[in-house]
C-alpha cells in the first residue's frame, strides 16, 4: 500500500462544501490535491490557494479553482506534507524548497493538517537537514552566521546549478542532527539577515494524518 497516497486521500474527507483550502506541496500532499480534483469534478465547492509553483500547475491540471490569499481573510483548512514530525507536532519542512510559502498559508489558516506516512514521525527533530531560505546576496556571510548556531550548512543545488525557490531565493539544507529546543532555534534563525525564513514550523498543526501499514492513524494535540 502508498502510504502517502492513503494519508493524502484521507485528509480530504476533512474539506467540505463552502471551504478555503490551501494546497500543500510534495509528493504526499500531490495526492491531497488529486483527490480534491476528483471530488471537485464529482460537486465539491471550494476555493483553493496554492503552496507553490508546482502545486498550482497540478491544481489547474485538474480544474481546481483558484483564488490568491489577497483575496480572502483567511483560509478554512490546509493540508501538507512534512518531512519530520515531533511528539508536539513541531515540524520540519521544505525538503522540496516551498517552505517560505507553505508557512505563510499555514499562518493563515484555521486549521492545519499534516499528512506524512510514519517514517516522518520522529521523537526529535534534526535529522533531516533544516532548509531555510536565504537572499541570494551575501549567502555565504549567512551560511557562517548560520553555523554558529551548531550545525554543517550546505547550498542546495538541483542539477549543478543552485536551487532556486518559487521566491528566487536559495535554500540552505542545515544539519544539526539534534533540535533540542525548536521554538528557540526558529526565533534566532530568524533574526539573522540574510535569513528569509526557515523550515521549522512551530505549534502550527493541529493534527496529523499517519499513512502505516494497513491502517491511517489520525493524531491530534
Ligand atoms: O517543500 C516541501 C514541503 O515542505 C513538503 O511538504 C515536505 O518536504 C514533505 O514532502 P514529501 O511529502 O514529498 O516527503
Amino acid at each position: 500500500m502508498n502510504l502517502k497516497q492513503v494519508a493524502g486521500e484521507k485528509a480530504a474527507s476533512y474539506i467540505k462544501d463552502g471551504m478555503i483550502v490551501g494546497l500543500g506541496t510534495g509528493s504526499t500532499a500531490y495526492y491531497f490535491t488529486k483527490k480534491i480534483g476528483e471530488l471537485v469534478k464529482e460537486g465539491l465547492k471550494v476555493k483553493c490557494i496554492p503552496t507553490s509553483k508546482d502545486t498550482k500547475k497540478l491544481a489547474k491540471e485538474w480544474n481546481i479553482p483558484l483564488t490568491e490569499l489577497a483575496q480572502v481573510d483567511h483560509i478554512d483548512v490546509t493540508v501538507d506534507g512534512a518531512d519530520e514530525v515531533d511528539p508536539d507536532f513541531n515540524l520540519i519542512k521544505g525538503g522540496g524548497g516551498a517552505l517560505l510559502r507553505e508557512k505563510i498559508i499555514a499562518y493563515a489558516s484555521k486549521k492545519l493538517i499534516i499528512v506524512v506516512d510514519k517514517t516522518k514521525m520522529v521523537e526529535i527533530l534534526g535529522k533531516f537537514p533544516l532548509p531555510v531560505e536565504v537572499t541570494t546576496f551575501a549567502w555565504e556571510n549567512t551560511l557562517s552566521q548560520i553555523e554558529r548556531l551548531g550545525c554543517k550548512a550546505t547550498l542546495r543545488r538541483s542539477a549543478d546549478q543552485p536551487f532556486i525557490t518559487d521566491n528566487d531565493n536559495y535554500i540552505l539544507d542545515c544539519q544539526f542532527d539534534k533540535i533540542e529546543n525548536p521554538a528557540e532555534l526558529n526565533s534566532k534563525l530568524n533574526q539573522i539577515p540574510g535569513v528569509v525564513e526557515n523550515g521549522l514550523f512551530i505549534d502550527m498543526a493541529d493534527l496529523v494524518v499517519v499513512g502505516k501499514d494497513t491502517t491511517v492513524e489520525i493524531v491530534e494535540k
